[in-house]
């Protein structure tokens, strides 16, 4: 059975400056959004968007100002330190930086077996093949040739297999992984993207990944999965991935998705890539009216000024904040 595993409800994150006069930034705003066990999930946007705030808050890194969050239906505000304890080793979050998020002076096997020993509470032999089991699965093989190997030894790819690794140890339900394929080189980046799928589909993780790249995007969600088009901290587009990227209805996802570079260049010169009127990303604030990419859109009509529209669906599993869509 699909088990609800994460889910927010009316989210915003405001950021407050200044001591006398306090400056607000929306950086997230009404954040609605549903996991549920065995679920693909990218969040997409580029920088600035909120990304890394909301996946932060999904895993209870960061305090969100407004909604309500809920860990297997329970309310993360009313957990008992015991609940707690017990919720927050099921929701893993993996760094975007295989290099800093890893201790530089343990070795591999201690890495892994330090935080299986303190969760799983194994020891002896037990603990050496649960560790070695680990290695072997994200693709450290074979894993006694790595076990007594420092970070430094690894690659990038070898590193962000090691911090999946690490965040395994507890035995997840969730991960929510930051743009974890941004810091690795090009030729090992669609392994990674196929580790999560193998870990998603053998294990029925949920897996979360922040993603830039649409390529990455599309082959993580190819066969299952829904993303959600970030702009300025709202969800304007959501939904089936596939669909979304390759049929984009919100004017943002269609200039985002058409402005990725193509190797052909003979596709490459036929494309037509339509400028924006605006580049900037405005600064919203609680008193902000209208739709935050009116400024930029070619679409836009008195109504985005003044009403900031709202998602709705369009067809299933497919819904856009738009006025035009
Ligand atoms: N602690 C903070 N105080 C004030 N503003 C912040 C803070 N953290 C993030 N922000 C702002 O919130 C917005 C969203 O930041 P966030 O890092 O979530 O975006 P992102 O989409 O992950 O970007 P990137 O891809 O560059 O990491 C940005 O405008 C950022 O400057």
């Amino acid at each position: 059975m699909r088990q609800k595993l994460v889910e927010l409800v009316n989210v915003n994150k405001i950021f407050s400056k200044g001591f006398i006069k306090k400056n607000h930034k929306i950086v997230l705003e009404d954040i609605n959004l549903e996991l549920f066990s065995g679920d693909r999930l990218v969040i997409i946007g580029e920088s600035g968007m909120g990304k890394t705030t909301l996946a932060r808050i999904m895993v209870n890194l960061e305090p969100k100002s407004k909604g309500d969050i809920y860990w297997m239906g329970k309310n993360i505000n009313k957990l008992s330190s015991k609940e707690k304890k017990e919720l927050s080793p099921k929701i893993q979050y993996v760094h975007q930086d295989p290099y800093g998020s890893l201790h530089p002076s343990k070795t591999i096997f201690k890495i892994l077996a330090d935080p299986l020993k303190k969760n799983e509470k194994i020891v002896g032999k037990n603990l050496y093949n649960k560790t070695l089991e680990l290695m072997e699965k994200v693709g450290l093989s074979p894993a006694d040739y790595y076990l007594n190997k420092y970070p430094h030894h690894l690659s990038g790819g070898g590193r962000q297999r090691l911090a999946i690794a690490r965040s395994l140890t507890t035995n997840p339900q969730v991960i929510v992984a930051d743009e974890p394929i941004s810091m690795i080189d090009m030729s090992l980046r669609t392994t990674i993207i196929e580790l999560f799928k193998e870990l998603n589909n053998e294990d029925n993780l949920a897996i979360v990944l922040i993603l830039h790249d649409i390529g990455a995007a599309k082959f993580f969600t190819y066969e299952k999965g829904d993303v959600i088009i970030l702009y300025g901290g709202k969800i304007v587009e959501k939904g089936r991935g596939i669909k979304i990227l390759s049929n984009p209805k919100h004017p943002y996802t269609k200039v985002l998705i058409n402005s990725t570079p193509i190797v052909d260049p003979e596709l490459a010169k036929n494309r037509k890539i339509e400028q924006l009127r605006s580049y900037e990303v405005p600064i919203r604030t609680p008193e902000s009216k209208g739709c935050p990419f009116s400024h930029a859109c070619n679409q836009f009509a008195q109504k985005c000024l003044e009403e900031n529209p709202k998602l709705k669906k369009i067809e299933d599993n497919h819904e856009v904040a738009c006025h035009f869509c």
